[in-house]
């Protein structure tokens, strides 16, 4: 049995049915982060594996027991959220031994967890002071060293850099994430940052409208988009559509110019439409060679962006964007000019769903 086992789950707010089916098993020490659009029930999820919320169904089994009818104090469990949830007038080191107090833990272990804690996030001169002499990043490594003092079976991180300014956000990013790796921490994060996603997790999930859309590793993900939202939502910009002329060999026409995919088009039939992921770094201006599709189209846009020049390229109904280095010695490609751009074989994924456009 996995360490945290979420089966079934499902939550409704009266008619709204915000988690319309989750299930996940995640290994002891996993970092697993839910990755989606504001609204997407992340959170929602989030709060019923801390005991906040009731699911409508479903289980939710920690550490080999159920814990779905358990109270959030019965479960053992750590949560750091977006805002700096701490207490306002309570020191720094009130604040991280709450939880053991709580717990009735006598005084001078409180003081000595409370001391390591303070090391651990590397402030350690901070006890004495209160939350609002600390910059919103220091709050953000207390309220993290507060969740993390009771031994938590599993820390729950809701959105928790999403309030701080983008450099304390990346270093502290790699903070957690060295911390968790240290103490070996079970960890779900619920982030809408792709970057976020893709930096800090063993395994993310993609969700959609209350629905899981991919579980997968950072490279999975990225590399292999099983469906459209997914492959928008961390960063791809190119999809083209055509019709499949040898789904066996992976054969597409699109806007009548033959490509390839070696990423196999499994479950499709020849005439059927489908969609196709291509990232915008694995597109060259160009012909191709081995192992490599060309089309031929005419620039529709340049973007001069400083060190890169930005290129949309349109066929018929199809275009993609690419990216080239600025140069100063090469002339810039210019609008309206004809050209060929090539991209490997192993470079196009096929989508899941089949998409209906104009034959
Ligand atoms: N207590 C509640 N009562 C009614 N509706 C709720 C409640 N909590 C959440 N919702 C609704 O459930 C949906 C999902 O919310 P949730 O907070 O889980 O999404 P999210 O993906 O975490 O988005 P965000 O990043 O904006 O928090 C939203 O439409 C929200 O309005």
């Amino acid at each position: 049995m996995a360490f945290l086992e979420i089966s079934t789950l499902k939550k409704s707010f009266g008619a709204n049915q915000v988690v319309k089916h989750f299930d996940l098993k995640v290994e002891r020490g996993e970092f697993i982060t839910l990755l989606g659009p504001s609204g997407c029930g992340k959170t929602t999820v989030l709060r019923m594996v801390a005991g906040f919320e009731m699911p409508t169904s479903g289980s939710i089994s920690m550490d080999g027991k159920d814990v779905t009818a358990l109270a959030p104090n019965q479960r053992n469990v750590g949560m750091v959220f977006q805002a700096y949830a701490l207490f306002p007038n309570m020191t720094i080191a009130e604040n991280i031994g709450f939880g053991l107090k709580i717990a009735k833990r006598p005084a001078s272990e409180i003081a000595a967890r409370v001391k390591q804690m303070l090391d651990m996030i590397k402030l350690p001169q901070i006890a004495d002071r209160y939350p609002f002499q600390l910059s919103g990043g220091q709050q953000q490594r207390v309220a993290l060293a507060r969740a993390i003092a009771v031994q938590p079976k599993i820390l729950l991180l809701d959105e928790p850099l999403s309030a701080l300014d983008a450099k304390i956000r990346v270093s502290l990013r790699d903070e957690i994430r060295v911390l968790q790796q240290q103490l070996g921490i079970t960890t779900l994060f619920v982030t809408h940052d792709q970057e976020e996603a893709l930096s800090m997790s063993d395994r993310i999930v993609v969700m959609s409208e209350g629905r899981m859309e991919q579980v997968g590793t950072p490279f999975e993900i990225y590399n292999f988009p099983k469906t459209r939202f997914v492959s928008s939502f961390v960063g791809t910009l190119n999809f083209l559509t055509g019709k499949v002329v040898d789904a066996a060999a992976g054969r597409i026409l699109v806007d009548g110019q033959e490509v390839i995919t070696n990423r196999g088009l499994e479950g499709a039939s020849n005439g059927d439409t489908r969609s196709l992921a291509l990232r915008p770094e694995a597109v060259t201006l160009g012909q191709g060679g081995e192992n490599r599709n060309t089309l031929h189209g005419k620039i529709e846009l340049v973007s001069f962006l400083g060190s890169i020049v930005r290129i949309r390229v349109r066929f018929d109904k199809n275009l993609v964007t690419l990216d080239t280095f600025n140069t100063s010695s090469a002339k810039p490609p210019q609008m309206g000019e004809e050209v060929t751009v090539s991209f490997g074989h192993d470079d196009l994924q096929p989508l899941e769903e089949a998409v209906k456009v104009a034959a």
